[in-house]
C-alpha cells in the first residue's frame, strides 16, 4: 500500500506546528509571502522551524523574489524544500538550482489538460511540481479545488503534489480519483483565514492515511 505523504501548509503558531508534527506531518510549509494572511516574517520562522525535527521536512513558501532575498532567507530559515509559488520561470530555478541545495518545488496553476502539458517545461528545473489552482485574489491559498480527474489521466514525468481546497472532508476523494501521492493542504485546515484549527489538521493527515 502507497504511504501518502501530508504536507500542512501556512502555520503560524508555535501550537499549530506541534499539532502538525504530533500527527505525523511529512512536510510543514510556512509562508513567507508578505500579502497572505498565512505570512511570518523571517524571525518567526526561524523560531517555528526550529521546533520541528528532522523527520519532519520544512517547506519555505515564496513568490516571485529576487534572488538575493532568496538566498537570504534560505540561509535563515535552512528549510528542506523550497516552493515556489509565483510566476517563477523554468529557466529562474534551473539556474535557482546549480546553487542552492535544498529541494525546489513549482506549483502550477491548473486550468485544463493542456496546463498540465506546458508543466513539462520545468522538468530538470524543479524536483516536485504542486498542481494547485490557477491564481485568484492570491497566487495560491485560495481554497479552490481542480479537476482532479485531469491528474489521473496524465502521464506525468516529473514528481508531483496534489494543492488546492483540500480538506479532511473531500482528501480521501481527491486520492481516489487523482491517484496523489502528496497532499498539501493549507486554507481548508482554518476557523479563520490564516487560523489553524489543531482539529482539521489531525483530521487531515488521518483522511489521508485512510485513503
Ligand atoms: O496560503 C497562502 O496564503 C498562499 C499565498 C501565496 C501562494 C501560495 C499560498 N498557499 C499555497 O497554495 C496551495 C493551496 O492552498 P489551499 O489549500 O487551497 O489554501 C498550498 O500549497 C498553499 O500552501
Amino acid at each position: 500500500m502507497t504511504r501518502r505523504l501530508v504536507k500542512v501548509c501556512g502555520l503560524t503558531t508555535p501550537e499549530t506546528v506541534d499539532a502538525a508534527v504530533d500527527a505525523g506531518a511529512d512536510y510543514i510549509g510556512l509562508n513567507l509571502y508578505p500579502p497572505s494572511p498565512r505570512y511570518v516574517p523571517v524571525d518567526q520562522a526561524v523560531k517555528l522551524r526550529m521546533r520541528i525535527p528532522p523527520t519532519t521536512k520544512v517547506v519555505l513558501l515564496l513568490v516571485n523574489e529576487q534572488p538575493i532575498p532568496t538566498a537570504q532567507m534560505v540561509d535563515a530559515v535552512k528549510p528542506d524544500v523550497v516552493q515556489f509559488h509565483g510566476g517563477e520561470t523554468a529557466q529562474w530555478l534551473g539556474m535557482l538550482k546549480g546553487a542552492v541545495k535544498e529541494e525546489i518545488w513549482k506549483a502550477i496553476g491548473v486550468k485544463s489538460a493542456d496546463s498540465l502539458k506546458n508543466a513539462l517545461r520545468f522538468k530538470g528545473a524543479a524536483h516536485r511540481l504542486l498542481y494547485d489552482a490557477a491564481p485568484g485574489v492570491l497566487p495560491g491559498g485560495n481554497g479552490v479545488a481542480i479537476d482532479w480527474t485531469l491528474l489521473a489521466g496524465f502521464c506525468h514525468e516529473i514528481p508531483w503534489g496534489l494543492a488546492g481546497g483540500l480538506t479532511p472532508d473531500n482528501v480521501g476523494e481527491a486520492v481516489r480519483i487523482s491517484g496523489a501521492e502528496l497532499l498539501d493542504a493549507s486554507s481548508g485546515l482554518e476557523s479563520a483565514p490564516g487560523v489553524k484549527d489543531v482539529g482539521k489538521i489531525r483530521a487531515f493527515i488521518e483522511a489521508v492515511r485512510a485513503a
